[in-house]
């Protein structure tokens, strides 16, 4: 008998269904072409290639090296060529219009300020623009007939030592387009305790962040992002699998953290392109977001960084589809659990998975019927 579940969803199908992204960089996303031309406008003469195809394969090969200080190492291009008011409104109106083609309807993109103040901005100015860019490409979305809302999260580099100037920063913009604060950069060396002052100024203020945790790092990471910063989320926090014991016959014994982290539904910002990239795991089939998924730990799905990983949400659960054999209810219960764990207020959140996410799986679920 036919029945509904032995249809795998189609690529055109997932590229539709409304999806939500809480892990994207905003200066690893940026068109290659926009690369290209911003450098020539500004005069920035370090690009390696300034043909718009070898450059996009720079970057992803380049990323591609099983280290996550050398995948970092291509954001030095990316931006040094947004340091001025123009170019972060524009690479900030492109995000949201390529995210709205791709079909992701709630957005939380996420960018260090203090990495663009080289062409004289103030931290301010940077904010202003990426917000008005954001602003504009959301417009733009809507002209063409796509719907989406994005909200920043302004991350502070963690090697660095202005994170509470930026929490402070987040604060300030809380009403107008920031809605939470992260720390990114190089893991190992650098653990989030080092921004204590930052994470305990935004608890004061009752604001909300994410700390890329678990990594290129493993448990000791998550357990003080978590129990020493109070993070609300954990960007990655893949190496939970770590603290996850699986016996031969298939019986699971979570660790005390492991637990703490399911029982308090904790969401792990999973970014599986961008783990095959940095080394944190070998394939897609050995990725942890299977176990994690049957688990029923609070797994989201993300992009990272679409430049570096030549990724997109769409193929982001293609690779999962292929590999996982997921389902719609697979990728609507990822996208619920994504729009669960957004930083904006629970009565949007609410309306967004009622009156987007599941009516636009509906209409994706019932397809079958009409081949
Ligand atoms: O996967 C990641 N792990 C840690 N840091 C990252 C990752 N992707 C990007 N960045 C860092 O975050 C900065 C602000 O967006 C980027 O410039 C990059 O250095
Ligand atoms: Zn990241």
């Amino acid at each position: 008998m036919k029945s509904q579940t032995i249809h795998a969803p189609t690529a055109e199908q997932i590229r539709r269904a409304p999806k939500v992204v809480l892990h994207d960089h905003l200066d690893g996303g940026l068109r290659p072409g926009t690369v290209v031309e911003l450098a020539r406008e500004n005069g920035y003469g370090s690009l390696p290639y300034d043909d718009t195809d070898k450059l996009g394969s720079w970057f992803r090969e380049a990323a591609d090296s099983g280290s996550l200080e050398r995948y970092l190492e291509t954001f030095a291009h990316t931006v040094g060529v947004m340091q001025t008011e123009n170019a972060l409104r524009r690479v900030a109106a492109e995000c949201a219009e390529d995210l709205a083609a791709d079909g992701v309807v709630y957005a939380e993109v996420r960018y260090a300020p203090e990495q663009h103040l080289e062409g004289g901005l103030t931290l301010e100015q940077v904010v202003e623009a990426v917000n008005a860019g954001f602003r504009e490409g959301e417009r733009r979305a809507r002209e063409n007939g796509h719907r989406i809302r994005v909200g920043a999260l302004l991350t502070a580099m963690r090697h660095a030592a202005r994170s509470l100037e930026i929490a402070e920063l987040a604060n300030r913009y809380r009403d107008s387009g920031v809605v939470g604060f992260d720390i990114a950069g190089a893991e190992a060396g650098y653990p989030p305790t080092r921004h204590l002052d930052a994470f305990e100024f935004l608890k004061r203020e009752n604001n909300h962040f994410t700390i890329h945790a678990g990594e290129a790092f493993g448990l000791p990471s998550i357990w003080q992002a978590l129990q020493w910063c109070g993070a609300d989320r954990l960007g990655h926090g893949v190496r939970i699998i770590d603290d996850i014991q699986v016996a031969e016959d298939g019986s699971v014994e979570l660790g005390r953290l492991a637990a703490y982290v399911r029982d308090k539904r904790i969401p792990l910002e999973l970014c599986p392109t961008s783990n095959l990239q940095t080394g944190a795991v070998d394939s897609y089939a050995n990725h942890p977001i299977g176990l994690l998924r049957r688990l029923h730990f609070r797994v989201t799905v993300n992009t990272d960084n679409r430049l570096m990983s030549g990724t997109t949400m769409s193929r982001e659960f293609e690779h999962l589809v292929e590999t996982f054999d997921y389902a719609l209810d697979d990728l609507q219960w990822f996208t619920v659990n994504a729009m669960k764990s957004a930083f904006i207020p629970f009565d949007e959140r609410v309306a967004m998975i009622d009156d987007v996410i599941k009516p636009g799986y509906a209409t994706l679920k019932a397809e079958w019927l009409f081949r």
